[in-house]
């Protein structure tokens, strides 16, 4: 038995989760599960379809992207999970998707605007879109600046990690993270069906208005403020 059994069934439970909720076809995306203790995270192998995959396939990988176990190569995009890894101290679960709507909306360099309440359930403010990855970072070593595209974008807009668990990559697709690989599932899921109703919303009106603050407030804090009162105690 691995000495990382636990992160390689939570990355291979929620890396099956992807397929079931239609944000994968194919090989297409991954998931990873961090053990903060160990310095290590659980990924998806590369190119292996999902229904090959069992966790013992799982590799684990260090924050300098060091394969620590594994008879598998990891996931292309490893070197992104690691660098999120380290320098955000708290996430659990890092996905990556190319789901049909969120990717449609990357590949448009265009931030998902907050049209509605189920947006604002999960988050308050449009769901960012980094810009698309300049000419030397793609010459460089692209996935590990795919992983700095994120933050420096965050930190342009002056957005925390902790309150907004979702980023589209302009010309890519998106990327989640949460405090597990299960809630990071969650947030692209969220993302996706976001993405699809803000779609819909624009060919439907263009001149659609985004949701005004009072409602925004209202619907997130009902959620996740200090009187929160949705769902059951
Ligand atoms: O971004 C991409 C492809 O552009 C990747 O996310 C693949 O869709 C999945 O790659 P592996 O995790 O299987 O290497």
């Amino acid at each position: 038995m691995s000495n990382y059994q636990d992160i390689k069934v939570q990355a291979y439970q929620a890396n099956m989760q992807l397929p079931k909720l239609g944000l994968v076809l194919f090989t297409f995306g991954n998931v990873s599960a961090v053990d903060r203790a160990k310095g290590v995270f659980a990924i998806k192998p590369s190119g292996v379809p999902y229904e090959d995959l069992s966790p013992d396939d799982m590799v684990i990988v260090d924050f300098d992207s060091n394969v620590v176990e594994g008879r598998l190569r990891p996931s292309s995009d490893t070197k992104t999970h690691a660098v999120l890894y380290k320098h955000w101290e708290d996430i659990g679960g890092i996905v990556h998707t190319h789901s049909t709507y969120g990717t449609a909306w990357a590949q448009a360099q265009k931030a998902i605007p907050i049209f509605g309440t189920t947006h604002a359930d999960h988050l308050t403010v449009d769901i960012p879109c980094a810009p698309p990855m300049a000419d030397e970072m793609i010459k460089g070593n692209y996935e590990y600046e795919t992983g700095f595209q994120i933050m420096n974008h965050f930190e342009n807009l002056g957005l925390s990690y902790k309150e907004v668990e979702m980023i589209l990559v302009g010309n890519h697709a998106p990327f989640t993270w949460g405090k597990t690989a299960e809630k990071a599932v969650y947030n692209s899921a969220v993302l996706e069906t976001v993405a699809q109703m803000a779609l819909l919303t624009q060919q439907i009106n263009p001149q659609a208005p985004k949701l005004k603050d009072s409602l925004i407030k209202k619907h997130f804090e009902r959620k996740h403020g200090e009187g929160a009162y949705y769902g059951q105690k």
